[in-house]
């Protein structure tokens, strides 16, 4: 299915906006799980079954499974998540960008390799290094366009022609890259003016909006500036926050009760 369908299904399915990121750090696992030769998949796994009637995506970053040589575990990670909840989309977080030529290969790492249905990239190569991944019209392309980091101000700030950069990345995706409707921008929940900003450049072109949770952004202020007219229109991600709510055996239970309480709270603001 379409990514973009995906995302809309899931967002009324489970009426819900959030997506959770997956960023195992086996150090912060729970005891019981400590050195299990597979304990990245079986925690992210736990994780996945605990929350999938409560998200609109999941969103694995991909330098946390390569990092621990546990790329064949995202692999299965993501064939788990597409064989026992269909519909649920998944995002890899990988933020490529590369000459036309690489990025072909990037292409086939996300789409073929890891069967993801969108992937995040950084557009500062230009459109030729977006384009392979446009071309995929069935995959979501989800561009950097202002991120959480607090350094996010030094380049995407900078005044260009009487606007900061970032608006004229918004612009130029929205207006120029989006030709098969399969863009959307990262925006960064710490940013909310910058947020307000782009959702009025780029209509309702999504938004995958991480800083919730452990960097501190806050949920009103996100939903108030980001949705769309119908209430939708957001990915909003939390990793840490979700992901490592509980210590104990019952970490799973810890993290659907973490990811709820995030979608009741964007819930009570979003217009229905
Ligand atoms: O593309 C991203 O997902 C991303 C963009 C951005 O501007 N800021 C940002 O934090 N992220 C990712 O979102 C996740 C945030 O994790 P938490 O702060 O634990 O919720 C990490 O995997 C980051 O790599």
């Amino acid at each position: 299915m379409h990514f973009m369908q995906a995302l809309q299904q899931a967002w009324t399915r489970n009426n819900s906006l959030v997506c959770v990121g997956l960023d195992p750090e086996p150090s912060k696992f729970p005891a019981h799980l400590q050195g299990r030769a597979d304990a990245v998949f079986e925690f992210c796994r736990d994780i996945v079954d605990a929350t999938a009637d409560l998200v609109c995506s999941y969103k694995p970053q991909i330098a946390h499974f390569a990092a621990l040589r546990a790329d064949d575990a995202l692999e299965r990670l993501i064939a788990h998540i597409h064989a026992k909840h269909p519909g649920i989309p998944v995002i890899l977080d990988a933020k490529r960008g590369d000459i036309g030529s690489t990025a072909q290969h990037y292409v086939s790492e996300a789409f073929d390799r890891y069967a993801a249905d969108a992937v995040t990239l950084n557009p500062y190569l230009g459109r030729d290094s977006v384009q392979p991944f446009l071309d995929r019209a069935d995959k979501g392309v989800i561009l950097l366009c202002h991120t959480s980091n607090p350094g996010a101000a030094d380049l995407q700030d900078l005044d260009v022609g009487g606007k900061p950069l970032y608006q004229h990345v918004a612009q130029i995706i929205a207006r120029d890259w989006n030709t098969h409707g399969n863009c959307a921008l990262v925006t960064g929940a710490t940013w909310p003016e910058q947020l307000a900003e782009v959702r009025t450049l780029v209509g309702d072109v999504p938004l995958l909006v991480p800083g919730i949770g452990a960097q501190g952004g806050d949920v009103e202020a996100v939903v108030r500036n980001g949705c769309t007219a119908d209430g939708t229109g957001l990915m909003i991600s939390s990793s840490r926050a979700i992901l490592y709510a509980g210590k104990g055996e019952d970490f799973a239970r810890a993290a659907r009760s973490a990811a709820l309480e995030l979608r009741d709270s964007i819930n009570q603001y979003r217009k229905h």
